[in-house]
């Protein structure tokens, strides 16, 4: 068994969190916002660690990668309290909705706890952790893509927005696009506000069809910020090979 560190930050938003809504929302629209789940507070914490090197594994510049423009920072281990408690305490609702997708799709199904994901991963060659901070100046921007570190994926993933849009930055929208099978791609724009989270798919969701449930795949990015900074902690259950 592996142990989790000791999870001391409070979330009581967290626990008003109404999951069988978020599951529909998230079913019928792509992905879910929640109320704000970070407090003002946890949020500066979360921006002010961006500029700490020791909390860091690896930094990607996006635009050295083509990926987009701006830079974003993968924590190591051992994660910061706050992120381990985001990350450990959404996990579990979310793998009930997953584990139904997977019911649907015949897909594997994963365990209840994050621990048990982590072992997982580990079993997969999968150890590095993959909870990020991204930050955006103005004309930043971020491709869609897919956050895919491995064989073993767990298919839903969480971004929590640390800037006040429309104050701290203009422009800079969270952008997906479902790629659905012979057909063309619907766009979907979220705006969360300081403290809200999205819930969204990592690579593909069950979407009912005429004969059962099929497979859409779903990518995800930022339109350009247009001026100010924008920050978002992004949390990811699987770990990266
Ligand atoms: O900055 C964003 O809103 C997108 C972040 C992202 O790509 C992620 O959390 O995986
Ligand atoms: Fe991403």
């Amino acid at each position: 068994m592996t142990t989790s560190p000791t999870t001391t930050e409070e979330l009581p938003a967290l626990d008003r969190v109404d999951w069988d809504d978020l599951a529909a929302r998230l079913d019928r629209d792509g992905f879910a916002m929640t109320a704000p789940l970070l407090d003002p507070d946890q949020c500066r914490q979360m921006i002010d660690v961006f500029d700490d090197e020791d909390a860091f594994r690896s930094t990607i510049d996006m635009a050295r990668l083509s990926f987009g423009e701006g830079r974003y920072r993968y924590f190591a281990d051992p994660l910061p309290s706050l992120v381990q408690t985001v990350r450990t305490r959404l996990y579990p609702p979310l793998a009930q909705i997953a584990n139904r997708w997977a019911g649907l799709l015949g897909e594997d199904t994963f365990p209840e706890c994050h621990d048990g994901l982590v072992e997982a991963c580990a079993a997969a060659g999968q150890h590095k952790p993959t909870p990020l901070v991204l930050r955006y100046g103005p004309t930043g921007y971020n491709c869609l893509h897919q956050d895919v570190y491995g064989d073993l994926t767990f298919p839903l993933q969480v971004l929590v927005m640390l800037n006040t849009p429309d104050v701290d930055f203009t422009g800079g929208e969270s952008v997906f696009v479902e790629q659905r099978p012979r057909q063309q791609s619907r766009p979907m724009v979220a705006r969360p506000g300081l403290g809200q989270a999205v819930v969204f798919p990592v690579r593909h969701r069950p979407k009912q069809g005429s004969r059962g449930h099929h497979r859409v795949q779903m990518r995800h990015g930022v339109s350009a910020v247009h001026t100010g900074e924008r920050h978002v902690l992004g949390i990811i259950f699987h770990n990266a090979r």
